[in-house]
């Protein structure tokens, strides 16, 4: 059993439901012979991944959705063996920096080496695929370069990208890259210059509440538990994206846990958040009220606790300046612009810090101990 975000992530093109611009932008470079590198930026849960699957499937049909995990294994200068999973089908790969560590200029040297050097894809060898003929005959034609997707591409090392760069124009006969991250603001401007960016914003809110009335329609013992006065389910479907914050995937996965965990859905039923979300806000709230060093070892554990359980260090950092920024706002205090000014210009110093730095603790506790100081600076409270 599948969850719904995965059941039903639609899979071409024209099953997208928002952004129909981009959807046929796409559209027009996979059937064009001019398929460049691309950079796929936005917030979390906007459709980024479900945009470029589409699109791989619009460029070389349900080929790309047999999937295999290989085992890579890369030799380092210092003669360690590294092993790493590349997830591929016979028209694209894909990787996820995160998993090289510091080494992932290394792999991307090679692994791009590695299939640039090998053969063009003759498409004639693929009469299977499910292709537009449109497509096929620019495909046979022009198009023999695999894609290979490069998720998370904001953490890539400095000498990974410039790596990236070489191999980019190096291989650009035979590979097409697809960078996809949540902010470009990281990446090096010849990579930018070289790809063609495309933007996905979180979808609006009605939009969200278009996908999620869709999978109730689809869910038939589901849709019962909910209301069916349309206003009424609108009213709750609001209610998830805001709370959300219009992240589809999370979107969904709400509506879901809603269901799971209520016989009938109202448009009072409380909306479930991840678990994580409730330990930052508590530790937020907790650095605030007690400015003491034992309080900042709890904020170490605490810290350490969220980002083995895979949570971005920047949205730690954004979630814990929103709570803080709440907070503070609720505070009577003569100098309290002053104060939130402080904690905000602190927030970007250490949000550009995490970019530059490997080591996220170090600056996720640096930040809540400036905090602290600033909040000692100007407050007394308990
Ligand atoms: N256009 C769409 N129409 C309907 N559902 C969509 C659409 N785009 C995405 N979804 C749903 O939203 C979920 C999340 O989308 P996706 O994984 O593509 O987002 P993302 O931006 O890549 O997320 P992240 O940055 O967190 O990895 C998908 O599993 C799918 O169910």
């Amino acid at each position: 059993m599948s969850l719904w975000a995965d059941k039903y992530r639609p899979r071409s093109l024209s099953e997208l439901t928002f952004h129909p611009r981009i959807s046929k932008q796409l559209q027009v470079m996979a059937s064009s012979g001019e398929f460049p590198h691309l950079l796929v930026y936005g917030p979390p849960g906007s459709g980024k991944k479900t945009r470029v699957l589409a699109t791989l499937r619009e460029i070389y049909g349900a080929g790309t959705e047999r999937l295999r995990v290989d085992v890579k294994t890369f030799s380092l200068s210092s003669g360690r063996k590294l092993e790493f999973n590349v997830i591929s089908s016979s028209f694209h790969l894909e990787i996820t920096p995160s998993d090289m560590g510091n080494n992932d200029r290394i792999v991307i040297q090679d692994l791009l080496k590695e299939i640039g050097q090998t053969e063009s894809l003759d498409f004639s060898k693929f009469e299977n695929a499910v292709v537009s003929p449109n497509t096929r005959e620019h495909a046979s034609s022009r198009k023999k370069f695999k894609v290979v997707i490069i998720n998370e591409a904001e953490l890539l090392t400095r000498d990974a990208q410039a790596a990236l760069r070489r191999t980019m124009e190096k291989y650009s006969a035979n590979i097409r890259l697809i960078l996809i991250c949540n902010t470009t603001s990281n990446i090096i401007d010849p990579i930018k210059s070289r790809t063609l960016p495309i933007r996905i914003a979180s979808p609006s809110t009605s939009a969200c509440a278009e996908v999620l009335e869709m999978i109730l329609r689809k869910e038939h013992h589901a849709r019962k538990a909910f209301p069916d006065d349309s206003e009424h389910r609108n009213i709750i479907f609001k209610r998830i994206s805001d709370a959300s914050e219009r992240n589809l995937r999370m979107s969904i996965m709400m509506m879901e846990a809603m269901y799971m965990n209520h016989d009938t859905v109202s448009i009072n039923t409380p909306i479930i958040k991840p678990d994580w979300i409730d330990v930052v806000h508590e530790l937020a709230t907790s650095i605030c009220k007690d400015r003491s060093v034992s309080r900042l070892q709890q904020a170490r554990s605490t810290l350490y606790e969220l980002l083995a359980h895979a949570i971005p260090a920047k949205l730690l950092l954004k979630k814990l300046t929103l709570t803080i920024w709440d907070f503070t706002g609720a505070l009577d205090l003569k100098d309290k612009a002053e104060l939130r000014k402080a904690v905000i210009s602190a927030s970007t110093i250490y949000d550009e810090r995490l970019s530059l730095g490997s080591k996220d603790i170090f600056h996720l506790e640096g930040f809540i101990t400036k905090v602290m100081v600033i909040l000692e600076r100007y407050v007394v409270i308990n």
